[in-house]
């Protein structure tokens, strides 16, 4: 597989040189190209880049080719001939002008074909996050979003969803202690997830449902609803209610400890990125049925950067494990208490305690939950919220997400 021939580290330090990237290129920088026989070589702006001829055709932004009201291509790329090459190629101050068989014009501004490169894009994030451990959260003095700020001014809406895209958590405070609320808050944000738990919900020790999370127990680390094909985007939590002892909220940044864990034992990490494996929710009560399985990986990377998307980690919800053989299961033991090993240090531990009014919003593709045992009634309500929405919120705000 391609990506193999790149080191894990040197992609490290790739992906990290990827948060200050996207300085501008100087206007007007020169350009010079060479059209070989199987590709299009451009240099600019300090960059040697390599541009296919069918992908060209395909991306050409003229009218004809592409309709820019509606963002979409009018083009059928079927009808593109797969040995296409351009009759004349020239550079025109600062576009890229191709004359194809047939007089068909494109134009491409050479900061877009830089931009759109794969040369530019292997080098660099998707997403831009600043990975932590408590101190590394605690130094960096994240301040929470006010109730009232927050549902009437969209800065402040903007820099709550950049704290979440770079921590994977954030927080709105003074929020009214009831549902309503917490589903205004949430829907400032995002549209709400529905599952088999409902719209939003709201739960106490009362064991109405067929998980542990409906108990008194404490909850080790993990991500929710890890026995979906897609797992829920976004976790919501606010306590409403908690007259008794413990019951403290347990954060982990599982990208952070998944790093760790790629530095000290690349192959464990490779490996707990490529075997997929089943997790599933089974529930059989007079009022709820459900058999829910999901597979995948434990970690997911993006093939071509190697930067980590997603992390499914569930002790309590993993399945039958029957998707190797009983050597490789040997290794994905070991890898796996590697992991474990990095998520349980005690010093990624971000402990919080959920008072009334405190809405915490969890990334929980990166980070995990879990919670300490506790007395008395307690009552908590939340909802999922759909990955797709919370990020396009955030790139509207000219994000990089
Ligand atoms: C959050 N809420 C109480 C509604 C559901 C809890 C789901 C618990 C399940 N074991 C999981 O991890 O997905
Ligand atoms: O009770 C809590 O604080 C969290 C329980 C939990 O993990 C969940 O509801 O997903
Ligand atoms: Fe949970």
């Amino acid at each position: 597989m391609f990506w193999k021939l790149h080191k894990s580290a040197l992609r490290q330090a790739q992906l990290l040189r990827g948060v200050s990237r996207s300085t501008a290129l100087p206007r007007r920088a020169c350009a010079t190209f060479r059209a070989h026989e199987e590709c299009l070589e451009l240099h600019y702006g300090g960059t040697q880049m390599r541009f296919n001829y069918v992908w060209l055709r395909d991306h050409c932004l003229s009218a004809a080719s592409y309709n820019s009201k509606t963002n979409q291509r009018n083009l059928d790329t079927g009808s593109i001939d797969l040995t296409i090459r351009p009759e004349s190629t020239r550079v025109e101050g600062d576009h890229l002008v191709i004359t194809w068989p047939g007089g068909h014009m494109s134009k491409y501004s050479l900061s877009w074909l830089a931009e759109n490169s794969f040369e530019r894009k292997y080098q660099s994030a998707e997403q831009p996050r600043i990975l932590w451990n408590s101190d590394i959260y605690r130094n960096a003095t994240i301040t929470s979003s006010k109730w009232d700020t927050f549902m009437s001014c969209d800065d402040e809406l903007k820099k709550f969803l950049q704290n979440y895209l770079l921590y994977g958590i954030a927080f709105v405070d003074d929020v009214p202690a009831t549902v309503e609320a917490t589903e205004a808050v949430t829907q400032r944000v995002s549209l709400i997830r529905e599952t088999t738990y409902g719209r939003m919900w709201c739960f106490t020790s009362d064991f109405s449902r067929g998980d542990t999370a409906y108990s008194q127990l404490a909850l080790d680390r993990h991500t929710d609803t890890s026995y979906f094909q897609e797992p829920c985007g976004i976790q919501v939590f606010h306590c409403l209610k908690h007259e008794g002892t413990g019951g403290r909220t347990l954060l982990v940044d599982g990208f952070y400890a998944a790093e760790k864990l790629r530095e000290r034992s690349p192959e464990s990490f490779e490996l707990l990125a490529q075997v997929p494996i089943k997790h599933e929710y089974i529930e059989n009560t007079d009022r709820h049925q459900n058999h829910i399985t999901g597979i995948g990986p434990v970690l997911n990377v993006y093939p071509w950067n190697n930067e980590m998307y997603l992390i499914r980690y569930n002790n309590y919800d993993r399945s039958v494990l029957n998707t190797i053989p009983h050597d490789v299961v040997q290794r994905w033991y070991a890898a796996h208490r590697e992991l474990t090993t990095e998520l349980r240090r005690p010093e990624n531990e971000l402990w919080v305690k959920l008072t009334p009014g405190k809405v915490v919003f969890i990334d929980n593709w990166r980070v995990l939950h879990g919670r300490e045992s506790f007395t008395g009634s307690r009552q908590l309500c939340g909802c999922y919220l759909t990955r797709d929405d919370v990020l396009s919120a955030a790139r509207c705000f000219g994000l990089q997400a």
